[in-house]
């Protein structure tokens, strides 16, 4: 179903769970394929920083991609179609979000003013409208809808059939949910960023990789002057996992939340923090100085925080001081 659409491009498949196992990939394709045991080679001490057993082992995907621009898909969604009964190109609408700018300091009632058919309406700043470079785009999902698992509990037969046709830039100073399921991003922008945290196998938490990410990344694009868009395009989710199953991986980020949300809204990065990397260590500083006092595993977090920018600059030399075109935000 993705071939018309994934054929141009260049996939990198992390396989988690048993190495052993063998992944049997289409032909057609130009892929490369990475299992446990080539992270361990690749990454050798710091591999310990790569989940296992989680969707969070995505991520060494992004640190060994050599493109600028990122698309990562669960392997349960599948190609959706528009109301019109059109085949969505998920690629393309990321694109498109990724190539034109955000606005992340005034809010376009209108929705995305860059998309065909839409403008910045009346009472709109004028020197606002060039807007900022868009780090960050996330699209949504029809059929099964990415709910936690006390949602899921009570409402199973729960299937989301909205198609809203809109994009919309996060406010600066607004945190998200992010899913990884339907996620493209700008790897030269924001690539460091994109640590999805330990999770899984050993680990008190998981199905909280993405959300991690989404609120690292988002106060470093506010504090960097970068834009997170949402809304299209939408992909069909397939399957619904194991509510019981994600009660037990998630409960502890249920309530942890509620500490680590006041947490970001309060991250403040000094100004010379300049680069992707630079703001990412000072956040594994602050996690490591207020989180841990919630939780002993925000200790070890933050460690990993600080091997993944090592091991992201060791397979990525070039870019270890990468200044941010824009730079911090006065
Ligand atoms: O041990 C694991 C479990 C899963 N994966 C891969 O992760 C994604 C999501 O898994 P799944 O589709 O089963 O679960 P969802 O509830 O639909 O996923 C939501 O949670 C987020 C992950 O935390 C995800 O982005 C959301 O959509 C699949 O690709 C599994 O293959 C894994 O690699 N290892
Ligand atoms: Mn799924």
């Amino acid at each position: 179903m993705w071939r018309p659409f994934f054929q141009p491009y260049h996939l990198i498949i992390v396989q988690d769970g048993d190495p052993s196992k063998t992944i049997k990939v289409p032909d057609g394709f130009d892929y490369e394929l990475y299992n446990r045991n080539d992270i361990n080679r690749i990454l050798g001490p710091k591999a310990s920083c790569i989940s296992f057993k989680d969707s969070a082992c995505r991520c060494f995907g992004y640190m060994v991609s050599k493109k600028k621009y990122i698309f990562t898909i669960d392997d349960d969604c599948f190609v959706a179609k528009d109301p019109s009964g059109k085949e969505i190109n998920a690629l393309e609408q990321h694109i498109k979000n990724l190539l034109s700018p955000s606005t992340p300091f005034f809010f376009n009632t209108l929705y995305d003013p860059y998309q065909e058919g839409a403008d910045f309406v009346r009472g709109y700043p004028f020197s606002l409208r060039e807007g900022v470079p868009t780090a960050v785009s996330h699209g949504l999902w029809l059929n099964i809808p990415d709910y936690d698992a006390p949602t899921q509990l009570v409402k199973p037969l729960e299937r989301n059939t909205r198609y809203v046709d809109a994009i919309m830039t996060v406010p600066k100073g607004t945190l998200f949910p992010m899913c990884g399921m339907n996620l493209a991003f700008n790897r030269e922008l924001i690539g460091p960023a994109m640590y999805f945290g330990l999770m899984g196998d050993g680990q008190p938490i998981g199905r909280y990789d993405d959300m991690w990410a989404g609120w690292c990344t988002k106060v470093i694009c506010d504090h960097l002057g970068l834009g997170v868009k949402t809304g299209l395009p939408y992909i069909w989710h397939s399957k619904a996992s194991n509510p019981f199953v994600n009660l037990k991986k998630e409960y502890k980020g249920i309530y942890w939340q509620e500490e680590l949300i006041p947490f970001f809204q309060s991250v403040a990065l000094p100004k010379d923090c300049a680069t992707v990397q630079k703001c990412y260590l000072e956040l594994s500083k602050q996690v490591k100085a207020k989180l841990g006092k919630v939780d002993d595993y925000f200790n070890k977090l933050a460690d990993a925080m600080v091997t993944w920018i090592e091991a992201w600059d060791e397979l990525n030399p070039s870019s270890a001081s990468a200044e941010v075109a824009n730079g911090p935000k006065k």
